[in-house]
């Protein structure tokens, strides 16, 4: 099952193209980027010890995710449990050929990186993410300010992240609806990601951030998105139950990065009544036996998603990871249960 199989082997039976941050990326091969560590557990209600956020990060790395959001240097006022991520960051297990980003808000929060880089011996991270949305309603909510004054904000964080040799991915929220004021306009979400391009971003991950987008509103949107940015530079993120239908509708229209979250964890604070991510599962699942490749031990996934599920005391919303683990059970021979 290609799912299974390495990226670098994965990748050897394809023609190479070398992107931006120099991963190798065939016509069919979807990176996928686990964002549970830090998208996953910033709305957790108790507060989630560094150790098991250290674990989690350790168990995808490997289980073979190639890119893996670790944690976020935003104020701990507003995501109190993002606080420790330069502890969390300067003690996971960083493999050779994983790539580790931190999200990043404004100034302070790079400064607070750069002093972490600065004091280490090697580098705890790779890269970084900055983020803003398509309606001034969500960028006030989230970060207290619209998304002209957030651009502002975000240009000299961006240009003083690449000369210090750290890419920066952006993320645009709500790019279908808004919590605020509803319909997103899909010309404002090509705007906006075409302003991050501008500044630098290698990569834009398109979130739906409430979840209410279907495969005909994905499309629609990419649509209009890829009219002013070239297709290969675009994600696609999700936040509901459409979400594994949506990312093949994003592949569909030849998105090749797709975000997930083992277990379907997360949220954004600020989205009220969303619900998790897409579960990295159910998109490995859904890749199975299909014309992608991505890369990924589906089993080590399944194991890990039960595994941070009863470390937070909540159920695994992953439809695939409970399918293999019932399927697990089922086969074992009744002497080991
Ligand atoms: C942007 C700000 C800081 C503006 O917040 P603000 O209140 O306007 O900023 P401020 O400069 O007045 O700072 C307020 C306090 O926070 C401190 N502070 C200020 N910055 C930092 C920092 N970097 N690190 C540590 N501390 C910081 C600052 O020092 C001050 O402390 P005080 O003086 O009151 O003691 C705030 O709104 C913020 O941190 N927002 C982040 C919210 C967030 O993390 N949301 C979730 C991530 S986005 C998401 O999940 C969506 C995504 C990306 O996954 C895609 C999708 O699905 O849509």
């Amino acid at each position: 099952m290609f799912s299974r199989l390495p990226a670098a082997a994965l990748c050897r039976s394809f023609s190479r193209r070398v992107n931006s941050r120099g991963l190798a990326t065939a016509s069919n091969f979807v990176n996928i980027v686990e964002v549970g560590p830090r998208d996953g557990l910033q709305n957790e209600p108790s507060v989630i010890p560094p150790e098991v956020k250290i674990e989690l990060i350790n168990r995808l790395g490997r289980a073979g995710m190639k890119t893996i959001e670790a944690g976020s240097f935003v104020s701990p006022k507003w995501v109190p449990q993002m606080a420790g991520t330069a502890e969390v960051v300067s003690k996971m297990e960083k493999l050779p050929d994983a790539k580790y980003q931190v999200l990043i808000p404004n100034q302070r929060g790079l400064n607070n990186l750069l002093n972490l880089l600065d004091s280490s011996p090697t580098p705890p991270v790779d890269e970084i993410a900055i983020f803003t949305a398509a309606t001034d309603a969500f960028a006030k909510a989230n970060t207290n300010c619209t998304i002209a004054e957030s651009l502002e904000r975000l240009a000299p964080v961006a240009r003083a992240a690449l000369d210090r040799g750290l890419p920066v991915r952006g993320y645009v929220s709500v790019v279908i609806t808004c919590p605020y004021s509803g319909k997103v306009d899909y010309k404002k979400v090509r705007d906006v990601s075409k302003a991050l391009l501008d500044m630098g971003c290698y990569e834009i991950s398109l979130g739906d951030t409430v979840g209410t987008g279907t495969p005909t509103s994905v499309r629609e949107m990419i649509e209009v998105v890829t009219g002013a940015v070239s297709v290969d530079k675009l994600a696609f993120h999700d936040t509901f139950g459409m979400g594994v239908a949506n990312a093949i509708a994003a592949l569909s229209c030849g998105i090749r990065t797709l975000d997930a979250s083992i277990a379907g964890l997360g949220g954004c604070p600020y989205s009220p009544g969303a619900t998790g991510n897409v579960a990295t599962e159910d998109v490995l699942h859904s890749l199975t036996d299909s014309e992608y490749t991505t890369a990924g031990d589906l089993d080590a996934l399944v194991e890990t998603g039960f595994w941070i599920s009863e470390k937070l005391g909540r159920a695994n919303e992953s439809r695939a990871g409970k399918a293999y683990r019932a399927r697990k059970l089922r086969d074992q021979p009744k002497s080991k249960l």
